[in-house]
């Protein structure tokens, strides 16, 4: 059976979360009547990277912004993902949510490796618990763009037997080679689905790469988005992983008496 993702791969205006929301709210009702099933938005998608103002446009865990998501959710019978800067307390994660078609919250994931070059461990913390949840019955795990280049981590979130990755990103352009390339060997080595979805535009810091893409097990892109903004679709038979995982047993084959 096939499931229809769409990733939204928008521009963020900069520490303008109701401008971000009404921008969203539409793109995901568009990609809802488009059949989706699940929806990706980007990283930060509420804020961007104005780290310096989270004090007054981060959110806790009920903030209007997950009061919408959990809306549109139900309303549009449809798993909607994406990454905003979450207050708790004296503290700011980049935390990684999913609501399911009921409007239930089925993934809390805090960004485990923190991104110098964006000066994210000068105002985050950083999670240190796995992103795996349920698309229906398909386990699925989360990952926030930097965490890419962590295969360890990845193939840490995948031992618990996810079928697909989830990966939300803010990726500047001028390395968007290596984010095509790390996205293709983290689905080759997982043999797992990646969908992944960044934005588009630019901040006062960076010009985004967009370039989202769905890859498939073997390693072949589904799908992949330009520049601009846009919603990148696919459509994904999450079945094929069980397929290849048979025939290159790489799970069973493993040597955890040598290494983790
Ligand atoms: N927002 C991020 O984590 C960016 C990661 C990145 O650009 C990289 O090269 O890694």
């Amino acid at each position: 059976m096939k499931t229809k993702i769409a990733m939204i791969q928008m521009d963020i205006a900069f520490g303008d979360p109701s401008a971000n929301r009404n921008a969203a709210e539409a793109k995901i009702k568009e990609a809802a009547d488009q059949g989706s099933t699940l929806i990706l938005l980007p990283e930060l998608w509420t804020t961007g990277y104005d780290l310096t103002r989270l004090g007054e446009i981060a959110e806790d865990l009920e903030g209007p912004t997950h009061q919408l998501l959990k809306k549109l959710a139900r309303d549009n019978r449809v798993t909607i993902a994406g990454s905003i800067a979450e207050r708790d307390k004296e503290s700011f994660y980049n935390t990684m949510v999913a609501y399911n078609e009921h409007g239930e919250r089925v993934l809390n994931y805090r960004k485990v490796h923190l991104f110098r070059l964006m000066d994210e461990e000068k105002y985050l913390e950083s999670g240190d618990t796995q992103g795996n949840f349920h698309l229906h019955n398909i386990p699925l795990a989360g990952a926030i763009c930097y965490d890419i280049r962590f295969p360890e981590w990845m193939r840490t979130e995948m031992l618990d037997g996810a079928r697909g990755l989830l990966v939300v990103a803010e990726w500047p352009k001028p390395r968007v080679d290596h984010w095509r390339s790390l996205l293709i060997s983290r689905a080759i080595e997982n043999q797992c689905f990646v969908m992944a979805c960044n934005r588009s535009g630019s901040d006062p810091n960076n010009t985004f790469g967009g370039h989202s893409l769905i890859i498939d097990p073997w390693g072949t892109i589904v799908a992949e988005g330009g520049l601009g903004e846009e919603i990148v679709y696919g459509d994904v038979d999450f079945s094929e992983v069980e397929a290849i995982r048979k025939q290159i047993p790489i799970f069973q084959d493993r040597r955890p008496d040598l290494y983790q």
